[in-house]
């Protein structure tokens, strides 16, 4: 729930949101004040934006619009009913929480420039409204507050109220972002960043997660727009819902380090007081020339830190406070029960698996054509065929990846009943693990984090995960590689990370496509153990595989697709000396020879 306040991150971040507090509250002039009203203000909306900008990497570059709501509801609340600011805050939280639900289901289903583009045109609409609605908004010219002082109405003639408000609500803001980052909600909003497919192979349902993110992040955003709007006790659909405000905000999180708990703090740090600074310096050279100072400061972050403060600095500060004491005894690291696969009493040969007559067309191009197959209990059923034969397009339909046009897809579940999944997600909770054929890891995550993905399935809490995750790199012999980036692993660890992030989701059947290809001969003995201990521990698994020595090795059956048909079936040696075998992968003349 809360840090551990022993550990030197922990004290040090602290200590530093003290001096913050404190600075503002010893200085107490209207310049400092006003200012760090204003750097809580900004550092708590680029927190709240960066959920959903940072860990999702949706770029919104609409979010005043949550703003606006917030400031909005408190203001008609407070002006036509009399009732507190504090009130309002929380109804405009509501509201932007389910104005998020209604953009966020079509729009991020959007990619990149595409969503980007769409929340401008939600900010502009929502402002075109309210100025359309003249009666109850006020039109361009906006409302004011009622001056009404105290702490029910947050107007005060002590500015230093504000500042304790301000510093409260940026505390919140900060809250809820740690502890998404450190839960697996966090895990997963980075995990469909990186790649969504794989994010769905793990069993995220990456809409509903994306919908979460962006509901939290407009909620918190909106609280900030109310106190904000309150402060400046006015409020006009120009300042509200600013296309400005909107890329400010998203800009403070780019220059500190998008996607990090603190780097939005840093950038807003950084470049408000000098864009503050700037604006009373430049004033008397043009309005708005200060726009010019953010301007510089983004371009020269981009080009010579691109990852940003965190990025530039982060791995310096990280080695710096790992030299500072722990405040007392490490925590004891909790020991959970290891949930393994169970046969649920089945014995071999009993199916767990069936696809029935499927074909899937691709334009004109049939890639399945009536492929019916049976995959049963501790079986390791071989799929080999030519390239381009639609074995690949087989095994997207078996994990929902792709919906046949026809046919039928039954596969038994953890507690042992028949199911039909249409989805990823469904496909993984219901016990189907898959790999792909390129590797999909989560690149800027570590080994041990990329498995620990596959095991949140099982669990939210992160030490179980943790567990889990350690077990699997065990079996996949990945123990070595723990805290290595994935990117840095060569081609053969990243097969294998991929098997160990699909065994992480606990299967009862794992489709594994082509995991030996590009591995050297020791690599490939290495893969067939893992595989036999895999199926030895209770896991049913289809194979693609292009290394026939290995395919026969391995399989107990073996299935051949070409041209998207199913072209035989059956032992492994019968298999490969089928003349129609022969032929499909070496021609006629070599097959009649
Ligand atoms: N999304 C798609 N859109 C159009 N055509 C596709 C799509 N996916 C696959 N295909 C085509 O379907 C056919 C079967 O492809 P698939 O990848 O399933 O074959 P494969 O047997 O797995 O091949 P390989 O062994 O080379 O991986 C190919 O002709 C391929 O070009």
């Amino acid at each position: 729930m809360f840090p551990d306040f022993r550990s030197p991150k922990a004290y040090v971040s602290l200590i530093l949101l003290a001096v913050v507090f404190i600075i503002p509250l010893y200085l107490h002039s209207a310049f400092w004040t006003n200012l760090f009203v204003l750097l809580f203000v900004f550092s708590a909306l680029s927190v709240a934006w960066n959920i959903v900008g940072g860990y999702a990497g949706q770029l919104s570059l609409g979010h005043a619009v949550f703003y606006g709501i917030g400031g909005y509801t408190a203001t008609l609340l407070t002006q036509s009913f009399g009732i507190t600011p504090w009130i309002g805050m929380i109804a405009g939280a509501l509201i932007s929480g389910a104005v998020a639900i209604v953009i966020s289901y079509p729009t991020l289903r959007l990619k990149g420039p595409f969503f980007a583009l769409a929340t401008i045109a939600i900010l502009e609409v929502v402002r075109l409204l309210v100025i359309h609605e003249e009666s109850w908004t006020g039109g361009s010219s906006g409302i004011s507050l009622p001056l009404n002082i105290g702490w029910t109405w947050i107007v005060f003639r002590e500015k230093v109220n504000y500042v304790i408000i301000a510093f409260c609500l940026f505390l919140l803001v900060l809250w809820v972002s740690w502890y998404i980052r450190k839960s697996r909600m966090g895990y997963y909003l980075i995990a469909i960043r990186e790649r969504e497919d794989a994010a769905r192979a793990v069993g995220i349902h990456t809409v509903n997660m994306k919908i979460r993110a962006a509901v939290i992040s407009a909620m918190l955003t909106s609280v900030i727009g109310t106190f904000h709007i309150t402060y400046l006790t006015f409020v006009d659909p120009a300042s509200a819902f600013s296309l400005d405000l909107s890329i400010q905000i998203a800009m403070f999180a780019l220059i500190g380090g998008l996607g990090t708990v603190a780097g939005p703090i840093a950038g807003t740090f950084l470049v408000l007081p000098i864009a503050e600074l700037a604006r009373g310096w430049l004033s008397g050279v043009g309005n708005g020339m200060h726009g010019l100072i953010y301007g510089l400061i983004l371009v020269i972050v981009v080009l010579t830190i691109p990852r940003g403060l965190a990025g530039a600095f982060g791995p310096m500060v990280e080695r710096l406070m790992a030299r500072l004491p722990y405040l007392g005894k490490p925590r004891a690291k909790r020991e959970f029960k290891q949930r393994r696969s169970s046969g649920h009493g089945l014995t071999a040969n009993q199916p767990v698996l069936k696809a029935e007559n499927l074909f899937k067309n691709f334009g004109g191009l049939r890639a399945t054509d009536n492929v019916s197959l049976t995959l049963n209990e501790h079986e390791i059923l071989g799929m080999i065929g030519p390239n381009g034969a639609g074995k690949t397009t087989v095994f997207n339909q078996l994990s929902g990846f792709l919906a046949p046009d026809k046919g039928n897809i039954t596969m038994l579940d953890k507690k042992g009943h028949w199911i039909t999944c249409n989805t990823p997600d469904k496909f993984a909770h219901s016990g189907l693990g898959r790999t792909f054929q390129t590797a999909q890891p989560f690149t800027g995550l570590t080994v041990l984090e990329n498995i620990m993905l596959g095991a949140f399935i099982g669990t939210s809490d992160r030490d179980e995960a943790e567990q889990i995750a350690l077990d699997v790199a065990e079996q996949t012999d990945l123990l070595r590689y723990l805290n290595t980036e994935a990117r840095n692993l060569t081609v053969g660890g990243m097969k294998r990370l991929e098997v160990a992030r699909a065994l992480a989701t606990r299967p009862k059947i794992l489709l594994l496509d082509e995991v030996m290809a590009g591995l050297n001969p020791t690599d490939i003995e290495k893969a067939v153990q893992m595989i036999r201990r895999i199926r030895a521990s209770g896991v049913s698994i289809l194979l693609i595989e292009h290394m026939m020595q290995a395919t026969m090795a391995l399989s107990d059956r073996i299935i051949v697709i070409n041209e998207g048909k199913v072209l035989t079936s059956g032992a492994p040696r019968d298999v490969v000396e089928n003349p129609a075998v022969i032929e499909a992968y070496l021609g006629k003349e070599y097959s009649d020879a």
